[in-house]
């Protein structure tokens, strides 16, 4: 297993572009499986999830190919019944379900993985699924979904903690091609969501309201292929935005969405740290006193819960005390444990952390649990004197395109050890 070896304490300095979105890239791809035609899509990351998904896409029989950023799909023939390990890898393969039931009106797959930060459900995707007519069984591990027909209907897909992201994705690509007019109330905001249903309108769907809380999806008989660009990744720019903050340097960022990191860079802000706009290009620069700050994880608008590890470490630099309380999943502070290797003092009380921070952070080997928590351990690793050691490095590939070559190039003194 790879590992990332940081000597810390280097400000980083320079210009770095971000990559098209995890998030959306995949339910995106999971969308091509609605037409035989073929589809073109770019800016795709080079991430392992997306060689996952690519794998999956042709296990299921479509021809796929993947060049630079640009990946061309073309499901002409393709069968209902996903792999069970390819699935189980990675969270976006649950993406496929809708697709496939949408055009086939059968969907057989095995629950997915993905991050390990709580318990993560796909009760409201089924319930999506049910209400537009499909049965579901569940044998051998594997979820059926079968339905002589699919009919549009209005349904409520809020959960525990707000909306789903991937189940109003699935619901909405199987409502894409079914007869009448489905209306997903309660549904998930996030850019990712507006991102697909802009590629699923392009290929011929009638979706309106994706970006609000009901998106009204009117079925048509058939889509066709077509193209589209990936939107940019807001949490790796906000990634690379905190790193730039933690380490005392001044990056700009290319290529990012910053209207669809509000919270994030208003936060940013709150905690004195400078953050300029100026067209695609945000620049970050720490102000002369970080300041603490509380920060709720919800679904968009609002904070999200996958920048709040990187943003714990700020607030760790941060003299005072910053609670930072985590509202979308239960377990999502596994990066805790390991901040405290490096001399981080931050206290867990139910579903917050209590950061007290400005303590001196030094170097140490860590441990990656997840994505997001492998990304602040990086950060600190940055941030603090001496050698940081972050192992399973694979958590940080299945999310982020080349952050070591990036950060680098920020002046970033960071090497991957390969294991042989
Ligand atoms: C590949 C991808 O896009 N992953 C993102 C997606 O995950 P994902 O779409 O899996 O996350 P959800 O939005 O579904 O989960 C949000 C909350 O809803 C609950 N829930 C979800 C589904 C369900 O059927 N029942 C249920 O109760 C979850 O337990 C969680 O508490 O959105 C999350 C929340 O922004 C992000 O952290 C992930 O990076
Ligand atoms: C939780 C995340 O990813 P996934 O849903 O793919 O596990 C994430 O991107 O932070």
């Amino acid at each position: 297993m790879d590992s990332l070896l940081i000597k810390g304490g280097v400000p980083l300095h320079g210009d770095v572009t971000v990559s098209g979105a995890k998030n959306a890239v995949l339910p995106i791809m999971a969308a091509t499986l609605l037409t035989a035609e073929p589809c073109v899509i770019r800016r795709v990351p080079d991430l392992s999830d997306v060689k996952f998904m690519c794998q999956i896409l042709t296990s299921l029989g479509a021809e796929v190919s993947l060049k630079g950023d640009t990946l061309t799909v073309r499901a002409a023939k393709i069968k209902g019944v996903g792999d069970y390990d390819l699935i189980r890898k990675m969270r976006g393969s649950i993406c496929i379900m809708g697709p496939l039931l949408g055009r086939l009106r059968k969907a057989t797959v095995s629950l997915p993985g993905g991050c390990i930060i709580g318990a993560r459900p796909i009760n409201l995707h089924l319930k999506g699924f049910q209400a537009l007519g499909a049965k579901i069984t569940v044998e051998g591990g594997y979820i059926h979904a079968q339905a002589k027909k699919l009919v549009g209907t209005e349904m409520f897909l809020g959960g525990r903690s707000g909306s789903t992201v991937l189940g109003t994705a699935n619901v909405m690509m199987a409502a894409a091609l079914a007869d009448g007019v489905t209306i997903i109330e309660s549904a998930a905001c996030e850019p990712e969501v507006v991102d697909l249903a802009n590629f699923l309108n392009a290929m011929g769907a009638k979706i309106i309201g994706a970006g609000s809380p009901s998106i009204t999806i009117t079925g048509v008989k058939a889509l066709h292929g077509a193209e589209h660009d990936v939107i940019p990744d807001r949490i790796e720019a906000a990634t690379f935005a905190l790193a730039a903050a933690a380490t005392d340097g001044e990056v700009t960022i290319h290529g990012a969405r910053a209207d669809h990191m509000t919270a994030i860079l208003d936060k940013m802000r709150d905690a004195g740290v400078k953050v300029e706009r100026r067209g695609a290009a945000i620049t970050v620069k720490r102000g002369n006193r970080l300041k603490p700050v509380d920060i709720t994880t919800l679904p968009y608008s609002g904070f999200p819960t996958d920048a709040q590890a990187q943003m714990m470490v700020l607030m760790a630099l941060t003299p005072g005390i910053s609670i930072i309380t985590e509202r979308i999943f239960e377990s999502r502070f596994m990066h805790v444990s390991e901040l405290a290797r490096l001399g981080a003092d931050i206290e867990i009380e139910g579903p917050s952390a209590i950061v007290k921070g400005g303590k001196p952070l030094s170097g140490a080997p860590v441990m990656a649990s997840d994505l997001r928590a492998s990304a602040a351990l990086v950060i600190a690793g940055l941030a603090a004197r001496g050698s940081t050691q972050v192992n399973r490095v694979y958590h940080l590939d299945r999310g982020y395109e080349n952050i070591d070559v990036k950060l680098r190039k920020l002046g970033a003194r960071i090497e991957r050890v390969e294991e042989t």
